[in-house]
């Protein structure tokens, strides 16, 4: 197992080179995996000074957004090199934001004028090392780090000490998308299609990059402070230039039958998921859920056991059903999705596909 002191090196060297994420090696997926525990260990960053809210206007406040730059990192050179070494004591510690697996999440705020505000997510070393996950963190941050897209959480940078490592995020203001769809149990389909909408852009934008998510769900999405969608979570995703993986991996009820059957795959796994995302939007539920057992579910998801109730309207179905196709080839490319009439009839005229008016 790796010691505290190589992931410390790790992160200490971490670099960007021109193919960074050639070798995207994952520990074969242990069921754990697949059904994700939500009880992670609670931690604290450090003082917590009562917090803040965010009010931009009477503060001057920057939410940390696109026009940021100047705080991030230097990705013009093929070497990224931060523009200035980040440490904790150069934040305002606000509001816990959540908990993950390894560690918590707050709202912070830059000491440094302009007063940006962005999520500052804490994850400690011991447990990374413990559940021999450094691999697969280190990739989530060299692939987030390098992508720029509205619809895309933005990792600005990084920094650690000896115990912790720290992820400066774009705050999403409106947090997330899942509890929003427990709450409402379902979303209409005007909000359904923008959500769709806008991932199919994301995921356009990732695939150019050579980017598989490979784990699309409802937990991994937030909303910005408009409402836009965010795909936040990269833990799963692979960089594959021209390569398809055999790794099993993603939530049960997004795998695709490929994935199921222990099958190659390709960045198609998004389309199926894209699918199965519209589903769950408009219904409630994944479409090959089984509350029985796994199995159950893989041989629905085999089958394409598909039963699309009554209320979906037909252009949704259309849509529903040319994304989950067995055939990876015969899934609708996300090019055609961006144009389907269940799309373009809830876009709205003037806007760019950002925002979400949910
Ligand atoms: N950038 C962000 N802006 C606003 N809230 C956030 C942000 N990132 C995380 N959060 C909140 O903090 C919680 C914990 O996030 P974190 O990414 O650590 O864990 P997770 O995605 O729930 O689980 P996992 O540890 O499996 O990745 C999220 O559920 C969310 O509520």
């Amino acid at each position: 197992m790796a010691s505290i002191a190589s992931v410390t090196k790790q992160f200490t060297t971490l670099e960007i080179s021109k193919n960074p994420i050639n070798n995207p090696s994952r520990p074969p997926c242990a069921p754990s995996h697949l059904k994700p525990t939500r009880k992670p260990p609670i931690i604290n960053i450090g003082k917590y000074d009562g917090g803040f809210e965010i009010d931009n206007e009477k503060r001057g406040e920057k939410v940390y957004g696109e026009a940021a730059d100047d705080l991030a990192l230097d990705s013009s050179t093929s070497r990224t090199r931060p523009t200035r070494e980040w440490k904790l004591t150069d934040f305002d510690i606000g509001r816990p934001l959540g908990k993950g697996k390894f560690g918590r999440v707050y709202m912070v705020r830059t000491k440094c004028e302009p007063n940006y505000i962005l999520a500052l997510k804490c994850l400690y070393k011991s447990e990374i090392v413990q559940s021999r996950v450094e691999k697969q963190i280190r990739r989530e941050i060299e692939i987030q780090q390098n992508l720029r897209h509205p619809n895309v959480l933005r990792l600005y940078g990084y920094f650690h000490d000896e115990k912790r490592i720290f992820l400066m995020l774009e705050f999403a203001g409106q947090g997330e998308l899942y509890k929003q769809l427990s709450k409402k149990g379902s979303f209409s389909e005007r909000r359904s299609s923008r959500y769709i909408d806008q991932m199919a852009d994301a995921l356009q934008y990732l695939h150019s990059k050579h980017v598989i998510h490979r784990d699309i769900k409802p937990e991994n999405l937030l909303l910005g402070i408009n409402g836009e969608l965010k795909i936040g979570d990269f833990g799963w995703s692979v960089h594959a230039p021209g390569n398809r993986r055999m790794t099993l991996c993603g939530t049960l009820d997004y795998l695709p039958p490929e994935m199921v059957e222990g099958k190659e795959h390709n960045e198609k796994v998004d389309y199926w998921a894209l699918g199965v995302l519209t589903y769950e939007f408009l219904v409630g539920c994944p479409p090959f859920e089984d509350k029985n057992s796994a199995n159950a579910t893989y041989r629905r998801i085999a089958k394409v056991d598909l039963k699309i109730p009554p209320h979906v309207s037909p252009d949704a179905r259309d849509l529903i059903s040319k994304l989950l196709k067995y055939n990876p080839e015969e899934r609708l490319p996300l090019s055609e999705v961006a144009r389907h009439p269940w799309i373009l009839k809830y876009r709205p005229k003037s806007t760019s596909k950002g925002g979400s008016e949910a």
